[in-house]
């Protein structure tokens, strides 16, 4: 790490700065964590805009955060690297054909950071965020510790919230996890589901109860619908993205379902892991019932044989 006046210079940068990445600066100067914050964007009249108009955020809210614009190389030698270089969800669009550029997309961001500082933490938020995210630890060389995704994180506090909104708890006092393969596939632990430490149907008051089927899949229509409304979702994933920068920077050690490499599989998924300043300091065992490991099992030997396949089409 850098340092000003023997104090550390904490640097993020951002990479793609659309909608989410534009956001996330924003949630990053507003919270005030880190000394310099650097956007990047192959297009450098959107990227130069932003810079002028957060800087301006900067001003205003009296953070320590200075923006300025940046290449990809430079953003290779900050503490953080968020990457949210995409293009934007059109409803509509064949998967598969996304895939492959967003897939393209990530090879050139890695490639353009190269050579990476050796202890930069990169956090991907580029959709499909898992593959991404696999694809980003094997292209950079980074330790498996050093590479996660936002992977599922949102769709936790999403859940939760929605729960803690229907049963009438302050959320904080709810324990529910989202983990798998985002999108489509993930799975609601809802065997590990707890309020106040008590299993969560056991808690709820006589009579009363969680509909697992219906609360998930609102969960996971709730993305696409604002997509439908207002063409992307920014603001959500940027505030998580601030939390994971915050757990990173200030070594806060909180446990959060971010998208890490596992072992067993070979590729990368939302777990639940203890988030500190090197990263990913460790998973938690987490005892999932029997159809919970299996439906994970299954997306995840999905995910590793797509994987596989597009690392061999190079
Ligand atoms: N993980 C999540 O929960 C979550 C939530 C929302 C969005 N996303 C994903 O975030 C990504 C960005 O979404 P958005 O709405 O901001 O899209 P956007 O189109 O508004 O922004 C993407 C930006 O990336 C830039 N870009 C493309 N290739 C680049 C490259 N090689 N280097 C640098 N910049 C590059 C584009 O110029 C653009 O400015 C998408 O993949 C989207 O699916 C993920």
């Amino acid at each position: 790490m850098s340092t000003v006046g023997g104090k550390p210079l904490s640097r993020i940068a951002i990479i793609g700065v659309g909608e989410v990445g534009g956001a996330a600066a924003f949630a990053l100067i507003i919270s005030s964590i880190a000394r310099e914050l650097l956007l990047v964007d192959i297009n450098t009249t959107l990227r130069d805009g932003q810079v002028r108009d957060l800087s301006d955020v900067a001003y205003s809210s009296n953070s320590v955060t200075r923006v300025r614009a940046a290449t990809h190389h430079e953003a290779g030698q900050c503490d953080i690297v968020v990457i949210t270089a995409g293009s934007k969800s059109v409803l509509g669009q064949p998967n598969l054909e996304r895939v492959y550029r967003n897939v393209s997309i990530i090879r050139n961001v890695v490639d353009a950071m190269k050579p990476i500082r050796q202890d930069a933490i990169v956090v991907v938020v580029s959709n499909p965020v898992d593959l991404a995210t696999t694809l980003v630890l094997e292209l950079s060389k980074l330790p498996q510790e050093q590479v996660l995704g936002a992977g599922t994180f949102l769709d936790s506090v999403r859940i939760r919230g929605m729960i803690a909104d229907e049963i009438g708890v302050a959320a904080n006092s709810l324990d529910v996890y989202v983990l798998g393969v985002h999108g489509d596939p993930q799975v609601v632990a809802w065997s590990t589901a707890t309020i106040g430490g008590v299993p969560l149907d056991k808690s709820l008051q006589h009579g009363s109860q969680v509909d697992h089927e219906r609360v998930a899949q609102e969960c996971k229509d709730r993305s696409r619908s604002i997509i439908r409304a207002k063409g992307a979702n920014p603001f959500g994933i940027s505030s998580i993205v601030c939390s994971i920068c915050a757990s990173i920077l200030l070594d806060k050690r909180n446990v959060r379902p971010v998208s890490c490499f596992r072992p067993g599989y070979g590729c990368c998924f939302s777990w639940p892991v203890v988030l500190g300043r090197k990263g990913i300091i460790r998973a938690i065992d987490v005892p999932l019932n029997n159809r919970e490991r299996a439906d994970i099992d299954e997306t995840a030997k999905t995910l590793k044989a797509t994987v596989t396949h597009v690392l061999a089409d190079g």
